[in-house]
């Protein structure tokens, strides 16, 4: 084929990619850490495209139990449940074939089945999976139907799915360049740090506009915002903490509180007991929904645990915190991030295995009370903010698909 005539196949082709939608695949889900870096990749790509007059036509594959087949509800984004096995870990190896375990293990080869239809009717152009246990038999579809598969890691080390789907991906994209290291010698010649994936609207908050959105009228705007928070679910640790210093943490502050959907009976019992001055500077809330855009720009302290989104959020925006991980979260990672932030100034993080009341005062206490401190742990913690995450992610799904970025 002469040049020219190697040119215009090219040029063909071209035409005929902008003119067909890109097919998106996007599975992973579970929780927020895995549902809104998916979502964002999305939107981003789809911006992406429509600036060459190219449309996205989009699948969520995900569990109907999870976070994800609520959010793709209210985004208006088709949506396909497959069966999931979660594996429930235990200290001893005998203890994992538990009842509930064999229960659920048995589900997984009707997910790889029912995954397996969805990919290869949807024909994706890629399949991008962001973990969480309903990412594992859709990767494995997107092997065996021989599409291309782009693997997302939130946090700083690989979670248990993306470990399995990691060896097979066509590209595997990690949050941190310090968990390229962790790869395996084929896996880490095909990944990129991209940094996680953050809601362009959590970063487009405005600070005077949460006090009507959360109604915080009687907030004193001559003192802090602290944002208190434990994930989608509330944290009974966080509560019980905070709980236990509230009139001292009012005395030197706002708190809004959120304490999970369930704690939210008990924790207004706390606003019962406070003189009302103080009272009228606590907000306690089950879920911050539309509002945390603007709760995020409000606070100037965060007391938070440490999944990945969220960090993701507060380096991003560069909010200073006191992180207080989940022991128990897979692999100790919710410690490993705190570690991370804390050993470059960026957070205060507390590891002790009990932490106390007084831990969490003492971490607070400089905070408050100094806000040159308080600023400079803010601007080590935007030095590790990754606002492009998305789209590096959106060229590593275009490299991904064989198309030029
Ligand atoms: C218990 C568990 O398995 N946790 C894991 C889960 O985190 P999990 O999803 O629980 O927490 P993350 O911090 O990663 O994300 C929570 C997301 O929900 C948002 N949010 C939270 C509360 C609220 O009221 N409103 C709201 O919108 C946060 O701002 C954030 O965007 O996935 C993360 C990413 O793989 C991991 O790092 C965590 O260890």
């Amino acid at each position: 084929m002469g040049k020219n005539t190697s040119a215009r196949a090219g040029i063909q082709h071209h035409d005929r990619q902008a003119q067909r939608p890109f097919r998106l695949l996007v599975t992973g889900g579970g929780t927020g850490g895995h549902t809104y870096p998916a979502l964002t990749a999305l939107r981003t790509l789809q911006e992406r495209l429509s600036d060459r007059g190219r449309t996205v036509e989009v699948l969520w594959v995900g569990n109907a139990a999870g976070l994800e087949a609520r959010v793709t509800a209210a985004e208006g984004i088709p949506f396909q449940a497959v069966a999931t096995g979660k594996i429930r870990r235990a200290r001893n190896p005998l203890k994992m074939l538990s009842r509930a375990n064999l229960t659920d293990m048995a589900r997984v080869p009707w997910g790889v089945l029912q995954a397996r239809s969805a990919v290869a009717r949807f024909r994706p152009d890629v399949v991008l999976a962001t973990g969480g246990y309903v990412a594992v038999p859709v990767g494995v579809a997107a092997r065996v139907c021989g599409r291309p598969l782009v693997v997302h890691e939130q946090t700083l080390r690989l979670g248990l799915a993306n470990r399995v789907l990691a060896p097979f991906a066509a590209r595997v994209a990690v949050s941190s360049e310090s968990t390229l290291s962790l790869l395996s010698g084929s896996a880490r010649e095909r990944a990129v740090a991209t940094g996680n994936p953050v809601r362009a609207e959590v970063l487009a908050g405005d600070a005077d506009r949460a006090v009507d959105t959360l109604g915080l009228q009687g907030f004193d705007r001559a003192r802090p915002t602290v944002y208190v928070t434990g994930g989608a679910q509330g944290a009974n640790q966080i509560n019980e903490l905070v709980g236990a210093i509230l009139p001292w943490l009012l005395e030197h502050a706002n708190v809004v509180h959120q304490c999970g959907p369930a704690s939210l009976d008990a924790q207004r019992e706390h606003t019962t007991a406070l003189p009302p001055s103080l009272a009228a500077r606590y907000l306690p809330v089950g879920f911050v929904g539309p509002e945390l855009p603007d709760l995020f720009a409000l606070a100037d302290v965060v007391i938070s645990r440490s999944g990945a989104g969220t960090i993701a959020e507060l380096t991003a925006l560069g909010t200073a915190s006191v992180l207080i991980p989940l022991a128990s979260s897979a692999g100790g990672e919710q410690a490993h991030n705190a570690r991370h932030l804390a050993e470059q100034g960026a957070a205060t993080a507390l590891l002790a295995t009990e932490v106390t009341a007084a831990d969490l005062r003492d971490a607070v206490e400089p905070l408050l009370t100094d806000p040159q401190r308080r600023r400079a742990m803010a601007d080590r913690a935007r030095v590790l903010g990754r606002p492009d995450a998305a789209d590096r992610l959106v060229d590593v799904i275009l490299d991904a698909a064989g198309e030029g970025r």
